[in-house]
């Protein structure tokens, strides 16, 4: 029997996409009330995520939704923060990039890093000309990986329903 390659991209699994950026806050950083600004980190999120879908899909890959980030401790001047970023999901040509933010305080470097924001994230891989291309599958590798895969999922189907419900009512 003769063997046919397949054309479906070959998977790669979780691990393979994991970025971590890390750098310390500065006084630039903050905001009027000093601590770091919301912004600063949302551009430190997107850099780790997009570093993420890049190594995942092995070429450019844009920014097509911040779906959520949330924002639980401030971040002060001095402190070492952490972006972690992984691709949870896989479409056809877009990907679920989740990132976990965390900071180890100047004062206390000595005390477990505290989580200090949450992002999901949808990227697209596109080709030369900006076009979507596919993107080969991510292959969960731990019960966490497939918790995670399994909630993209959910978020998925809620951000295509909030977009045809929305488009339902702008068309009367
Ligand atoms: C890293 C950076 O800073 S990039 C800079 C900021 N980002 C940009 O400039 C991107 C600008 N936007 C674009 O170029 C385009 O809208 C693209 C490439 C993101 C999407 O192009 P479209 O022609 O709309 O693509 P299309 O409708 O075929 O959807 C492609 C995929 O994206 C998904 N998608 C598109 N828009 C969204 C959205 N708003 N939310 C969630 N998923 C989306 C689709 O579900 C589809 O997924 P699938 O193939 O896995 O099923």
């Amino acid at each position: 029997m003769t063997e046919h390659p397949s054309s479906a991209p070959a998977g790669k699994p979780t691990s393979y996409s994991r970025v971590t950026l890390s750098r310390i806050m500065t006084a630039v950083d903050v905001n009027l009330y000093g601590t770091v600004h919301g912004g600063v980190l949302m551009k430190f999120v997107d850099d780790v995520a997009g570093a993420s879908a890049a190594r995942h899909s092995g070429g450019t890959a844009v920014t097509a939704a911040i779906d959520e980030i949330v924002f639980s401790e401030a971040v002060r001047v001095g402190d070492l923060v952490h972006a972690h970023a992984q691709v949870n999901w896989t479409g056809q040509t877009s990907m679920e990039v989740g990132v976990r933010v965390v900071a180890e305080r100047w004062d206390s470097a000595e005390d477990e890093p505290v989580r200090v924001a949450t992002a999901y994230l949808v990227f697209v891989g596109v080709d030369l000309g900006g076009a979507p291309r596919p993107v080969r599958p991510v292959l969960p590798e731990t019960p966490e990986d497939e918790r995670r895969y399994r909630e993209a999922e959910i978020r998925r189907a809620h951000r295509l329903a909030r977009r045809r419900a929305i488009q339902a009512h702008r068309a009367g």
